[in-house]
C-alpha cells in the first residue's frame, strides 16, 4: 500500500546549553491516504517538532520521513519549498488572513504562488468558499468576520492548491468551543468529501473525537494509537452558514490558555 505519510525511526534531538533534549524519540507510523489523524499530547510532548518535520520544516535529527512517496528528510531547502507547495496545505492556529484581501482574495492567494492566471484563481476560489459554507461572505475581509468564518477561509485556502497532505497546528485553538465544534465538522466533512489526508495536532482529547484515528504522544514517543469509528456517511449536519454567522468572541480568558496561545501564535510566526 501507498502511505500518504510514512515515519521511520524518527528522532529528534536539541543541546540546551549542557543538555540534550529529546523531543522526539523514536516515533514510527503511517497514515493512509485520505486519513484523518490527530495527534494529542500536552504541552511540551513533542507535537509542533513532530509536524515540522513531517511538513519539512526541520530537519530530523535521525530516521526517515517519507511523504507521498518521497524521502524529505535529505531535501535542499529550495526542494523542500517546492515540495510543500505541490503537495501540503496548511491550517494555522490564528488563521493568517490577509487583512487587506478579501475572503476570495485570500483563499486564490495560493494559486498565484503557482502561476495560475488572475480568473481561474478567483473561480477556484469561489467554489471552495461555497464548499466551506462561505457563500455569503466572499467579498468580506478578514476584519468583517467572526474567527470561525476566518478559520473556514483558512481550510478553504489549504484546498485550493488540491494538495495531497494538509497539515493543522491547533486549528481551533483560537476559537470558542462552539465555534470549534463547528470548524471541526466542516474539516472532518470537508476533507472527506475531498479525498485528502489532514493531521491535526491538538492538546485537547475531545476534538481529536473527529480524527478517524489518534496518535497519543508522551515525552516525544506515541505510546498509542487509537482508532474512532465514525459513521463514514455521516455528512456535516445540516447547518446553514449563519449558525457561525454571530460574531464570536475569542476564547474565555483563562491565563495559561492565552500563555499557551500566545505561545503557539508565536510559533506560527516563526514558521510562516
Ligand atoms: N528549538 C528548540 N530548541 C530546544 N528545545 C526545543 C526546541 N523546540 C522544542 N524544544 C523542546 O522539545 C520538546 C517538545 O517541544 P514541542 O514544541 O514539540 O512540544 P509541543 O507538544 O508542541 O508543545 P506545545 O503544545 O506547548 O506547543 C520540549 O521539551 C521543548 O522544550
Amino acid at each position: 500500500m501507498e502511505y500518504a505519510i510514512e515515519v521511520k525511526n524518527l528522532y529528534k534531538l536539541y543541546r540546551v546549553g549542557d543538555e540534550v533534549v529529546r523531543a522526539l524519540n523514536g516515533v514510527d507510523f503511517q497514515i493512509k491516504k485520505g486519513e484523518f489523524c490527530a495527534i494529542v499530547g500536552t504541552s511540551g510532548s513533542g507535537k509542533s517538532t513532530l509536524l515540522n518535520m513531517l511538513a519539512g520544516l526541520e530537519k530530523p535529527t535521525k530516521g526517515e520521513v517519507i511523504i507521498a512517496g518521497q524521502h524529505i528528510e535529505h531535501m535542499e531547502e529550495d526542494e523542500l519549498v517546492s515540495f510543500r507547495r505541490e503537495n501540503v496545505g496548511f491550517i494555522f492556529q490564528s488563521f493568517h488572513l490577509i487583512g487587506t484581501m478579501n475572503a476570495v482574495e485570500n483563499v486564490a492567494l495560493p494559486l498565484s504562488f503557482r502561476g495560475v492566471p488572475r480568473s481561474e484563481r478567483l473561480k477556484k476560489a469561489d467554489k471552495m468558499l461555497d464548499l466551506v459554507k462561505l457563500k455569503k461572505h466572499k467579498k468580506h475581509f478578514p476584519n468583517q468576520m467572526s474567527g470561525g468564518q476566518q478559520q473556514r477561509v483558512g481550510v478553504a485556502r489549504a484546498l485550493v492548491v488540491e494538495p495531497e497532505i494538509i497539515f493543522a497546528d491547533e486549528p481551533t485553538g483560537n476559537l470558542d468551543s462552539h465555534t470549534s465544534e463547528d470548524v471541526m465538522h466542516l474539516m472532518q466533512d470537508v476533507v472527506r468529501k475531498e479525498k485528502r489526508t489532514l493531521v491535526m495536532v491538538t492538546h485537547d482529547n475531545h476534538l481529536a473525537e473527529y480524527a478517524d484515528r489518534v496518535f497519543h504522544i508522551i515525552d516525544g514517543k506515541i505510546v498509542k494509537i487509537e482508532e474512532n469509528h465514525h459513521e463514514k456517511e455521516e455528512s456535516l449536519q445540516e447547518k446553514d452558514e449563519g449558525s457561525t454567522g454571530k460574531k464570536t468572541e475569542r476564547n474565555p480568558v483563562k491565563k495559561d490558555e492565552r500563555v499557551q496561545a500566545d505561545k503557539n501564535n508565536k510559533k506560527e510566526k516563526e514558521r510562516a
